[in-house]
């Protein structure tokens, strides 16, 4: 492909058959996929640079250094209630490839039951766990973690594909994950049960967890999906460093009264004069949960309320653009270990320690940069009086095969809260995450410049559900250490929930604590045909904006229910079936 770095730098005489804003996770597998086929000319429109000027996208164990860096557009929430007034970090990718190069790597699909559900939920069975296998095939495969340890015991081989995005375990095993692992395989309590591989259709229980990481490095949509076309695709246009502002409607030529929103206006900065580029068969937005709404308000599609406030011409009325918004939240837990248990904390404090492992990791990709930062992984549902006590009629997963809560296991002290780390001693850190939430907000926005930022307000904490279960996702990793062998590695529990003993204490700390784990979704969510207004969705089944023509999204805005694990694969495997729609539609 040919890679862009200013709107100039195009040559204007061309034209392309689809422009794909956005070359994050879902766009840069539309890029590879619909310019296979060599009579598609392809244009990407990127706000960011290029993963191959940052070193610590590819090394798996910096991956917490990319937020709040050049590569991540640095959002933050507006003053959550439910987490004590404060503001959250939310951050993005900024860069080719999105936030798969800067995310924390962990790879999960939805349960079988999930995948079903959606398909009922939006009245399509072509996205059931069973239509959607071949996407999950096309999309990644497993391969050996760096150290060549036999891996038959911790991942079920054929329950996974030949794409190009690289799957492993961790390598180098530390003495805490396989403590957690064997109190798993004893644990009576059947939540705690040992999986063998979470990717093969149920996700529940304690697993070795699988990371976006082959050889050592990070595979995010740009190593695996565009690197290896970089001498090909002569078809492949990929303009950089530049935003799409919004999108205009072809004068009308006929007395058909359906906005066709083929041309794109992009822009450098808020002062550089606006180009405008037209697609011959499609536009598609591929900017993420935040860009996605926010272009489509731009161009006058939104609710009506919202557009007459900020002065928009109204073209079409949809009032879940920017509704809906989710995310899961991440409060960590931390405990003492035994002195001497080999865990990360050194390697996180010592600089000299650090630079020698990066160092390692550049002459032969080996060592303890290798991994991300988490190495096992638990699912878990709450029992169904959570639900009744919240005064909520339906189960918030997608069903009984699908997770309430996680608990994300780290070895030595994670720096994911504001609690400092401290100087001396060895840690377990044990995140327990809401994967099921009904807390639900919306990005709004303030502006019409298309480079102002959004007022994005996932108003984490707020439902009582959801309140219920972090705290009984807190019981549970208080239980869970308490259980033999890991009991005899565990020493104390850090920090001021240590005091906390009551449901309301525990509340409490969760509040103070609590962030996001960056799943932000839904915002331009997908409903069945044919039905429109408030409550439908913004896109159909085949990702068509519903009311106009020559518009998809495609990205994390549009899961029509919240994914109850981490959001990267179920990009992936819905923007492969995208591709193949829009494909199969040309044929
Ligand atoms: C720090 C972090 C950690 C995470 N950890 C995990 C994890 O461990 N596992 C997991 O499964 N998921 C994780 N996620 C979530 C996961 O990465 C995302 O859900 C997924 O990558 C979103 O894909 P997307 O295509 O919707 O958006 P993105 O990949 O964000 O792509 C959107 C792209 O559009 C570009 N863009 C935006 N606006 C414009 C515009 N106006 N013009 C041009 N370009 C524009 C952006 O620069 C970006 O490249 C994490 C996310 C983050 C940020």
């Amino acid at each position: 492909y040919h890679i862009f770095t200013s709107p100039d730098q195009l040559d204007s005489t061309k034209t392309y058959d689809y422009i794909i804003v956005g070359g994050g996770t879902a766009g840069s597998v539309l890029a590879a996929r619909l310019s296979e086929d060599e009579r598609n000319q392809v244009l990407v429109i990127e706000a960011g640079g290029r993963v191959e000027d940052v070193l610590a996208i590819r090394i798996p164990f910096l991956g917490p250094t990319l937020p709040r860096s050049q590569v991540d557009w640095n959002y933050t929430t507006i003053p959550q209630t439910g987490l004590g007034n404060r503001i959250i970090n939310i951050p993005r990718g900024f860069v080719l490839g999105g936030s798969s190069c800067i995310n924390q790597m962990v790879f999960h699909r939805p349960s079988n039951g999930s995948w079903d559900h959606w398909a009922d939920l939006v009245d399509d069975p072509s996205l059931s766990w069973e239509a959607v296998q071949k996407y999950w095939l096309r999309n990644s495969r497993l391969v050996d973690p760096v150290d060549g340890h036999d891996t038959s015991e911790e991942v079920i081989l054929s329950a996974h594909g030949f794409g190009p995005v690289n799957v492993s375990v961790y390598s180098y095993t530390k003495p805490i994950h396989k403590s957690i692992i064997e109190t798993s395989k004893k644990a009576v309590d059947e939540k705690f049960k040992f999986n063998h591989d979470q990717n093969a259709g149920s996700n529940l229980g304690w697993g070795w967890q699988q990371a976006a990481i082959g050889g050592g490095q990070r595979s995010c949509a740009s190593t695996a999906y565009l690197s290896p076309l970089t001498n090909t695709r002569s078809n492949l246009d990929i303009l950089i460093n530049t935003q799409a502002a919004k999108l205009l409607p072809i004068p009308k030529t006929s007395n058909n009264l359906t906005p066709d929103l083929r041309i794109v206006e992009i822009a450098q900065n808020s002062t550089a004069p606006p180009i405008c580029i037209t697609a011959r068969k499609e536009v598609i937005l591929s900017a993420g949960f935040i860009g996605s709404p926010k272009i489509l308000t731009l161009s006058g599609i939104g609710p009506e309320k919202e557009l007459k406030r900020l002065g928009i011409p109204l073209l079409l009325e949809s009032p879940d653009v920017g509704a809906n918004l989710q995310d899961h939240i991440l409060l960590p837990l931390y405990f003492t270990v035994v002195n001497g248990t080999d865990t990360n904390d050194e390697l996180s404090r010592n600089a000299t320690l650090r630079q020698e492992a990066i160092d390692q990791w550049i002459a032969n990709r080996t060592g303890p940069m290798v991994n991300g930062q988490s190495n096992t992984v638990a699912y878990l549902r709450v029992g169904d009086d959570h639900f009744s006590s919240a005064g909520v009629k339906e189960d918030p997963s997608n069903g009984a095969g699908s997770a309430h809560i996680e608990i994300l296991a780290l070895d030595g002290f994670s720096r994911v809260s504001t609690i400092p780390a401290p100087p001396t001693g060895q840690f377990l850190t044990l995140i327990a995450s809401l994967v099921a939430p009904l807390s639900s907000g919306n990005i709004t926005f303030n502006s019409t410049d298309p480079f102002a930022y959004p007022l994005i307000n996932p108003n984490f904490l707020t439902h009582k559900f959801d309140q219920a279960a972090i705290v009984q996702a807190m019981k549970d990793i208080l239980e869970f250490v308490q259980l033999s062998p890991l009991n005899s590695l565990v020493t104390g529990i850090y920090g001021s929930i240590a005091d906390a003993k009551t449901d309301a204490e525990l509340l409490e700390y969760a509040r103070e604590y609590s962030g996001s784990i960056n799943h932000g979704s839904r915002t331009a969510r997908m409903g069945p045909y044919g039905k429109k207004g408030k409550g439908w969705g913004v896109v159909d089944p085949s990702y068509r904006v519903k009311g106009v023509k020559g518009l998809r999204v495609v990205d994390a805005s549009v899961f029509p229910q919240m994914p109850n694990v981490h959001t990267q694969a179920s990009v992936y495997i819905l923007a492969e079936r995208a591709a193949d729609i829009i494909l199969g539609g040309q044929k």
